[in-house]
């Protein structure tokens, strides 16, 4: 995972009805506004914005099985829809049902029979602010030099991935890059020669680690964390060892990096884990650089 799979270039509306042709009268009108993806159930509903991410969803109340407000509190229930905004299009235009879709959490409400104008325009506004929320986010997780994820970003997924490795019982290993010799290489060809420098290395990082639940982020200067959830020693390490030679084969640089792998549990800290990391890659300095040392060979 990189930060750019935080965004997506082409917006998607989830379109959910048990009526066909409200489906086509709604696809038709707003299929200039994004691309459309059909659901005829709360069921499916779910099971599409799960697996889609769709960045908004407009939701019939009505429908058999299952009902917009139920799939609604569903829909909020899950991680991976649960920010997705919500427009509830129904016949129910009683005050009280406005009100409970209001408080369940939509972001709209608007009554059928609708006027087509108003529906374009409320959905053109909503798929505007979520355009803005996510170059917000965007912003506060991405290292604007090297476009990588940002040591915030790195933080917030590291406590994610640390609370579902206890739950599951899984190893976690963490590897801490440094740019060998950097400030020579700054002091030698400039600083914008090293800015380029660590855009180049990021790049090819960035291309190590683009499997999920992979993470890369520049962690701070010439330092790049690697988070790499589930994976146990053995595979961590020669990711990063192929990490290291890929930098050295395809840059005028080389880097060194140090790596710490545990099963965390209720006793362990994250903290724990990056400080073995970052003593691994003193020593890995130490050894002569362009070389990864785990923490176990020195700290156990
Ligand atoms: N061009 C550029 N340089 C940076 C940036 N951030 C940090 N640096 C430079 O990175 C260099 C790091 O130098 P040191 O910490 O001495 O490390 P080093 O020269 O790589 O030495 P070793 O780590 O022992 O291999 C410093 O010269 C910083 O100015 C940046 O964003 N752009």
């Amino acid at each position: 995972m990189t930060i750019d799979s935080l965004s997506h270039p082409t917006q998607q509306v989830l379109i959910v009805d048990d009526e066909v042709i409200n489906l086509k009268v709604l696809s038709n009108l707003l299929r200039d506004e994004a691309s459309i993806i059909l659901a005829k159930s709360g069921k499916q509903a779910i099971r599409k914005a799960r697996e889609l991410r769709p960045d908004l969803i407009i939701l019939d109340i009505k429908m058999p099985e299952m009902d917009g407000f139920e799939t609604l509190s569903e829909l909020h229930q899950l991680p991976q829809t649960a920010a997705i905004p919500v427009i509830f299009i129904t016949g129910l235009s009683d005050e009280h049902y406005e009100e409970k879709g209001l408080l369940l959490g939509a972001a709209d409400y608007i009554f059928k029979p609708f006027h087509p104008g108003i529906v374009k325009a409320r959905v053109h506004t909503h798929l505007q602010l979520v355009r803005q929320r996510t170059m917000l986010e965007h912003l506060a997780n991405c290292d604007s030099l090297t476009s990588l994820a940002n040591r915030r970003y790195y933080k917030k997924i590291l406590t994610r991935e640390w609370i579902n490795a206890i739950q599951n019982k899984q190893p976690v290993s963490l590897a801490i890059f440094d740019i060998d010799n950097f400030k020579h290489y700054n002091d030698e060809f400039g600083h914008d020669a090293g800015d380029h420098l660590l855009c180049q290395v990021s790049s090819i990082l960035a291309s190590q680690f683009d499997q999920e639940p992979l993470l890369i982020s520049r962690f701070g200067g010439e330092e790049f964390v690697a988070l790499m959830p589930t994976f146990g020693q053995p595979k961590a390490r020669q990711l990063i060892e192929q990490s290291v030679k890929q930098v050295s084969d395809h840059t005028n640089v080389t880097i060194s990096a140090g790596g710490s792998s545990c099963i965390p549990n209720d006793t362990t800290s994250s903290s724990t884990l990056f400080s073995k990391a970052d003593k691994a890659l003193y020593v890995a300095k130490g050894r002569g650089k362009n070389c990864v040392v785990w923490s176990e060979e020195h700290f156990v």
